[in-house]
């Protein structure tokens, strides 16, 4: 007769310590997929535990949660998860979708030979020689990034991106909590934007670099937003985006580019011969948001439709989407003129086997 005994599952926390070498020691070898999975799900719960403990000023049960998710590789072991994640053999590099969009949407951006690259040798670098009006090449900034060498960075030689992490696991990105990143100071007066924030603004004394002043074209948030634990810290992070932006769309309006709201095109001397957008002004200020497909697919406080009423009361609109069986890829014109407004952890969509992802804009 077959056995009826059911295989134990191990808890993770044992998983990760019996591995845990293996996580600590840099290695150029991914994961095995499984473990990744498990190692980043229960990187997000700890993380969430810990949030919860902290507002019920519960602090014994946060410093027990705390030191766990140290002992068993902390931020780092959760991004060499997240990079075993992004190996080409498991095809996880999402900007390879946004380099689609660009290809699709005729942008006049030159490919680098090498995403190292730091534009010196490459043609087209800050300046489009046949178009007299054309703006400099566009800047990225990048929250969350795990290398610099993925499939976006090809378009952005090294003096027209910033790389961020909370954790830098390369010499170019810079660790940063996009929370306290400055918003570009200048061009002076922005316009209203519908959106309230706090002290947004680079601080006087600040290290000002070029971008400050420039800011920048496009903002991706791949896979950031689910890692932030409480859905109003989600909310602070997507007003503060949008801050981002709204800083880029005005330059861009003060630097004579019109951009035409009513048909999703840019107008004026944008488009060049062959068609192609050499300002920019039909996509950026953009941004590419990436989450885990379930986060919209199986919330009970988010949908799609959902996500899209808080990405218009910030001045959104959307430009493309694209839904695969993991994740979900967003890209985002930002428009200005947001309606505003809040949203509060709603129901949408009950039942009994769904997840509580959800966004709150205060
Ligand atoms: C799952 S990884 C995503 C990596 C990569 N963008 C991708 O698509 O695979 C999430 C990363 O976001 C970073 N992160 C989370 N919040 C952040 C913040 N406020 N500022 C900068 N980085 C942040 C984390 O440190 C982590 O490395």
């Amino acid at each position: 007769m077959p056995s009826t005994k059911r295989k134990k599952r191990k808890p993770t926390s044992t998983l990760l310590s019996r591995r845990q070498s293996s996580i600590a020691i840099p290695s150029d070898k991914p994961l095995p997929s499984k473990l990744s999975r498990r190692l980043i799900r229960s990187h997000h719960t700890t993380q969430k535990r810990i949030h919860q403990a902290l507002q019920q000023n519960d602090t014994a049960t946060a410093t027990a949660l705390t030191s766990t998710l140290a002992s068993t590789g902390g931020l780092a072991a959760y991004q060499r998860a997240s990079v075993s994640g992004q190996s080409s053999k498991r095809g996880g590099d999402s900007s390879k979708v946004l380099v689609d969009w660009f290809l699709e949407l005729n942008l006049n951006i030159n490919v680098s030979h090498n995403p190292q690259s730091d534009g010196s040798t490459t043609a087209n670098n800050n300046t489009n020689t046949n178009d007299e009006h054309a703006r400099p090449r566009p800047r990225l900034l990048e929250i969350g990034c795990l290398s610099p060498s993925n499939a976006i960075h090809a378009f952005f030689p090294r003096t027209r991106r910033t790389l961020m992490d909370l954790n830098s696991l390369h010499p170019e990105i810079l660790k940063q909590d996009f929370m306290t990143f400055p918003v570009p100071a200048g061009p002076p007066a922005l316009p209203p934007t519908g959106i309230t924030s706090t002290s947004n603004t680079a601080a006087a004394g600040e290290v000002c670099e070029e971008a400050c002043e420039e800011g920048y074209d496009i903002i991706s948030c791949s896979l950031v937003l689910n890692y932030v634990p409480t859905p109003a810290g989600r909310g602070d992070m997507l007003k503060r985006i949008a801050r981002f932006a709204a800083h880029n769309l005005h330059r861009r309006t003060l630097h004579q580019q019109p951009v035409d709201n009513s048909n999703g095109t840019s107008s004026g001397n944008t488009t060049n011969g062959n068609g192609s957008d050499s300002g920019g002004n039909a996509v950026f200020p953009a941004l590419f948001l990436v989450l885990p497909a379930p986060c919209v697919t199986n919330s009970r406080y988010l949908t799609e439709d959902h996500l899209q009423r808080i990405m218009a009361s910030l001045g959104y609109e959307l430009l493309r989407r694209k839904l695969s069986p993991k994740l979900a890829y967003y890209l985002w014109r930002y428009v200005g003129n947001g309606t505003g407004g809040t949203f509060k952890k709603v129901e949408l969509r009950p039942g009994g086997k769904r997840n509580n992802f959800a966004i709150v804009v205060e």
